[in-house]
């Protein structure tokens, strides 16, 4: 079984950055959001995924931007991919040549398959529960709505935190994992021993 890869998003300080790579995150996720408390600016951006070695990957987090922001971004900080967590249309992220995934809001009623369906250039598939402001709430979802063999890259989030990870990993065997609220002592400040017990708890459950 291959390792679940691991994803800290709406990394705001060089610190926390450093932080999630000692303890062996695989991604890093920049939120270039304004209307969230963990949105960067461009320039901090930049400095931000500077301090990443080979192999951590930098994820930019877009919420119904436009194509002229997510450019503007693309312009000078060195994303290699894009995360669409708003109402975006395939078309909407496919336009940037780059790789990308796809949140898709989690409730009653929504069918993953035919959301997937619907974003066929998707490098994968991220699952969020539905909350006010699009993501970042810290909040699960029934993940009973998840389809066994899923048959796409799943990335799981919504509110996972170092309690819950063991479980949703060993019930889910989703791709990746991807928190932001559950590794926090505020938002947009990230807790480094949070950070190290929820990483260990990835592992622990891929055994
Ligand atoms: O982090 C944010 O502020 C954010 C804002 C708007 C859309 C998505 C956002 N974050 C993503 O939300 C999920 C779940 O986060 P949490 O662990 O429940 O806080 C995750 O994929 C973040 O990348």
């Amino acid at each position: 079984m291959s390792r679940t890869r691991i994803k800290i998003c709406g990394l705001t300080r060089a610190q926390d950055v450093r932080a999630a790579v000692a303890h062996g995150a695989d991604a890093i996720g920049f939120v270039f959001y304004a209307s969230s408390p963990r949105a960067v600016s461009i320039a901090q951006a930049a400095e931000l995924v500077a301090l990443l070695p080979p192999f951590v990957a930098s994820v930019g987090l877009f919420v119904n931007a436009t194509a002229d922001e997510v450019n503007c971004v693309l312009e000078r900080v060195p994303l290699q991919l894009l995360q669409f967590h708003g109402d975006e249309v395939e078309a909407d992220c496919a336009r940037f040549g780059r790789p990308w995934i796809k949140a898709a809001r989690m409730r009653a009623g929504v069918d993953l398959v035919e959301f997937a369906s619907l974003h066929p250039g998707a490098s994968g598939i991220l699952v969020d529960a539905f909350v006010e402001g699009y993501g970042g709430g810290g909040k699960t979802f029934d993940w009973s709505l998840i389809p066994r063999g899923f048959g796409r890259p799943l990335v799981l989030s919504g509110g996972l935190d170092a309690d819950n990870v063991v479980d949703a990993v060993r019930r889910i065997r989703p791709w990746a994992v991807d928190v932001s609220s559950g590794v926090e002592s505020d938002k947009g400040i990230k807790d480094t021993a949070k950070i190290a017990a929820f990483i260990a708890g990835v592992r622990d459950a891929d055994g």
